[in-house]
């Protein structure tokens, strides 16, 4: 199955409800009669909704005009879908450029619309960046529960199985779940886990890890980190130490320092990303869990915002459920769209 198909079968609690409210939306102004009178029908040959239906015309060619009140819902339906109201009101703006006053469809509002999400996603969709210095150093922050130990699992099999060699640490020391859970991701895609006793020092399992890493002239380190938010003091400590150690081996290390977001948080990812980035220096995101949610949009309030790239998306729990981020694709999966 192409990832289209499948973004697009994952993602259909954002795509449902999108689709079906922009569906809604240019219906809206139909009434909604059963028995059609004479005049009615020529209102529905004009205006066909949901009675253009009931007269045979299929929903494709319901139209609508333009005008202050539909953009004023299309505008509410984006903020529903977490896109946030600066870039719902931008989005608007720009679906209304050139097509005010004029009858559009579903289908033209749909593309219109996956065109203007696409523009926002274009510049920050980056694959993660891979530089010729070994190893290179991955980082990986987000609160707990977001997936991160999923996203390094799945990018170690990844890379594993495009021929790189990968080292991860399993740099959460206070969580033996977490600790376990990368073992086993480890397992399957035969790249070493290193561990240390539960609540040792990460910042020293970091400094073993890249010791072994160098040693063993690994392409790649990632490391796990811990997503304590109840001290942020604590927490912010933790990730600069690991950082010092890993510099003490290589100056420019980490070389990415991704934040792992989970897509069902909606909103609350925007405040994530604000904190995460005082308390380290993150270089790119990744969202999982986009299949779980009808809270898709908050992708796009985030490429709006932060402009930080996105790298890799998450539609579900198996390895080949991350791929790289690809805007056009996003976007039609998005608003319900075929490829
Ligand atoms: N449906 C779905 N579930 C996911 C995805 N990514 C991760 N998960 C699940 O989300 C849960 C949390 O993921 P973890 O990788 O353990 O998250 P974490 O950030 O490492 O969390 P801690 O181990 O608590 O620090 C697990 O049950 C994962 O299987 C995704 O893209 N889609």
């Amino acid at each position: 199955m192409s990832f289209f198909k499948k973004l697009r079968d994952k993602m259909f609690r954002s795509s449902d409800r999108i689709s079906e409210e922009l569906d809604a939306l240019v219906e809206a102004d139909a009434p909604a009669v059963a028995a059609p009178t004479p005049a009615a029908a020529e209102t529905a040959a004009a205006k066909p909704g949901i009675l253009g239906r009931l007269l045979g015309q299929s929903v494709e060619t319901s139209r609508r005009v333009l005008d202050d009140a539909m953009l004023e819902r299309l505008e509410e339906v984006l903020i529903e879908a977490d896109m946030g109201v600066d870039c719902a009101l931008r989005v608007t703006a720009n679906i209304a450029e050139g097509r005010m006053g004029k009858r559009v469809s579903t289908a033209e509002l749909k593309e219109a619309l996956a065109t203007e999400i696409a523009r926002i996603m274009t510049p920050v969709a980056r694959p993660l960046p891979l530089y010729p210095s070994r190893p290179q150093v991955v980082l990986v922050v987000g609160v707990n529960g977001s997936g991160k130990t999923t996203t390094i699992g799945k990018l170690a099999s990844q890379f594993k199985a495009a021929g790189k060699s990968v080292v991860i640490a399993a740099g959460d020391t206070f969580r033996a779940a977490a600790v376990e859970q990368l073992q086993v991701w480890g397992q399957r895609a035969g790249v070493p886990v290193l561990t240390a006793p539960e609540g040792s020092d990460p910042a020293s399992l970091a400094f073993d890890a890249m010791t072994k890493a160098q040693a063993d002239g690994a392409d790649l380190l990632m490391i796990d980190t811990a997503g304590r938010l109840q001290n942020r003091a604590d927490l912010m400590e933790e990730l600069s130490k690991i950082v010092r150690v890993i510099r003490k081996k290589d100056p420019d290390a980490p070389h990415n320092t991704i934040l792992v977001l989970d897509a069902t948080t909606g909103q609350n990812a925007i405040n994530q990303v604000e904190i995460f980035r005082k308390l380290a220096d993150v270089s790119g995101l990744v969202m999982t869990k986009l299949d779980g949610t009808a809270k898709g949009g908050i992708l796009v309030a985030l490429a709006d915002k932060f402009g930080l790239p996105i790298h890799a998306i998450g539609v579900g729990e198996q390895i080949d459920d991350l791929a790289p981020f690809d805007p056009e694709d996003f976007a039609r999966a998005l608003v319900g769209l075929e490829a």
